[in-house]
């Protein structure tokens, strides 16, 4: 299991290159089996989750290429399909498989998914995307671990429904826009997300004739048609990507340019850096930090967007650990996220978890240790921690890392962290 060794104490500066975002390319790679023709996405990050994801549909008979020249070039067809089934193998790994759901369904009427495996962040389940899908008529049962859902004998398509969700759901709304772009008539989705993935979605959906309207809002209404075509799209900046960046350099403090960076897509974590004291300019396509000396905590609820983004949390408490103050951080997205609050202690933080709240108390200085990555973003976080630790932080088990950043060592090292990969 790879490691990364990180000497801390360096400040950063340079310029770096933000990657395609995690959570657009996966369902708009799952978006590919809408169509019999080709689809080519540009800007697909180089992830281990968009490896599976790409494992998963090979593995269904999608034909899957990078383009030799420009990697980040993948190119689709979805035109004959060998099996509509995501297993659980391939499942375990990546709750975004079941993004496979609404697409099956929606071209073929038929899709058997593995429920996605446990995962350190909470219990995830799955019960309002089949509630869509039996909404749209579909009929599920949930069998030997696995979602088997077909259309009713004799019936071809989805039926267009209104769909309520209990909460607000991301890849639920991403199943339910996938799966009533061919159903038949009206598919209308109140509580649906706002996340800036999901009008990425919408916008390649478009191109490949969706009739959509409303994305980006609580109510999004889709007409349904009877076949998509083929498109190309870009996939849209990883917005988490950037803000991990910006925690590092307000952290280490730095002067750093995220090229591709979409400051609009951060509001409510640049709002909050700059109440700490960092210094943040944007413009179209970059976001620039400048920062110096010890920033203030921030106190902060994570909510669905635009509020302040779960998939930030850990790497802003990584920043709160050793600002200047108190703070108070409370998940209200996810029930078990606090899963790096242990690590970051044992590199000298000092926090205390009272339900959904932890409550930090800023220290001067932390100092390196081993720590375990648990989950993504607490991998990211103790990156960051490790960054500013005095003297040596082995993170291990970066495997979790590895799912979601694109060369993430690699960008730091380029803009002055002393970081490196043990590979065993
Ligand atoms: C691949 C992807 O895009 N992942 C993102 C997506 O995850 P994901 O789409 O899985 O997260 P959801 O928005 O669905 O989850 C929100 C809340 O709803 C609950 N819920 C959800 C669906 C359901 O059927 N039943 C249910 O109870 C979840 O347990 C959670 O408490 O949004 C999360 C919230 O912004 C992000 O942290 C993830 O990075
Ligand atoms: C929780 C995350 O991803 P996933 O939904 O793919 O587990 C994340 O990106 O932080």
């Amino acid at each position: 299991m790879d490691k990364l060794l990180i000497k801390g104490g360096n400040s950063l500066a340079g310029t770096v290159e933000i990657s395609g975002a995690k959570n657009a390319a996966l369902p708009e790679l799952c978006a590919a089996l809408l169509t019999a023709d080709s689809v080519t996405l540009e800007n697909v990050p180089a992830l281990q989750d968009v490896a599976t994801m790409l494992k998963l549909i090979r593995n269904m008979g999608v034909q899957a290429e990078r383009s030799q020249a420009r990697p980040s070039t993948v190119t689709l067809n979805a035109g004959a399909l060998s099996s509509p089934e995501a297993p659980y193998e391939l499942v375990k790994t990546m709750r975004a498989s079941v993004l496979a759901l609404g697409p099956l369904l929606a071209r073929f009427g038929e899709a058997t998914v593995s429920l996605p495996g446990g995962c350190a962040i909470g219990s995830r389940p799955v019960d309002q995307h089949i509630k869509g899908m039996q909404a749209m008529g579909a009929e599920i049962v949930v069998e030997h671990g696995y979602m088997i859902a077909r259309l009713p004998a004799g019936q071809k398509r989805l039926k267009g429904a209104s769909i309520t969700t209990d909460m607000v759901t991301v890849t639920g709304t991403e199943n339910f826009l996938m799966a009533a772009t061919l159903a038949e008539g009206e598919t209308i989705l109140e509580n649906a997300a706002q996340e800036p993935e999901i009008g990425d979605l919408a916008e390649m959906l478009i191109k490949m004739g969706a009739r959509i309207e409303g994305h980006g809002t609580r109510r999004i209404r889709i007409q349904g048609v009877e076949r998509l075509h083929g498109c190309t799209h870009q996939v849209v900046a990883d917005r988490i990507e950037a803000g991990t960046f910006l925690c590092a350099v307000a952290a280490t403090g730095g002067d750093v340019v995220l090229k591709a960076g979409r400051a609009d897509h951060l509001d409510a974590v640049i709002d909050k850096l700059r109440e700490a004291g960092a210094v943040i300019t944007a413009g179209d396509g970059f976001i620039r930090i400048q920062a110096s000396g010890r920033m203030k905590a921030q106190s902060f609820r994570t909510t669905e967007y635009p509020g302040f983004p779960t998939d930030m949390q850990a790497q802003f408490m990584a920043l709160n650990a050793i600002a200047q103050g108190a703070s108070a951080v409370t998940e209200t997205i996810f029930e078990n996220r606090f899963m790096h609050v242990n690590e970051m202690v044992r590199l000298g933080a000092k926090i205390q978890i009272e339900g959904k709240v932890a409550v930090m108390e800023g220290v001067e200085k932390l100092s390196g240790a081993t720590v375990m990555a648990t989950d993504l973003r607490a991998s990211a976080s103790l990156v960051i921690a490790g960054l500013v630790a005095q003297g040596e932080t082995m993170v291990d088990r970066i495997y979790h890392l590895d799912r979601g950043y694109d060369q993430m060592e690699a960008k730091l090292r380029g803009i002055g962290a002393d970081i490196e990969r043990v590979r065993s």
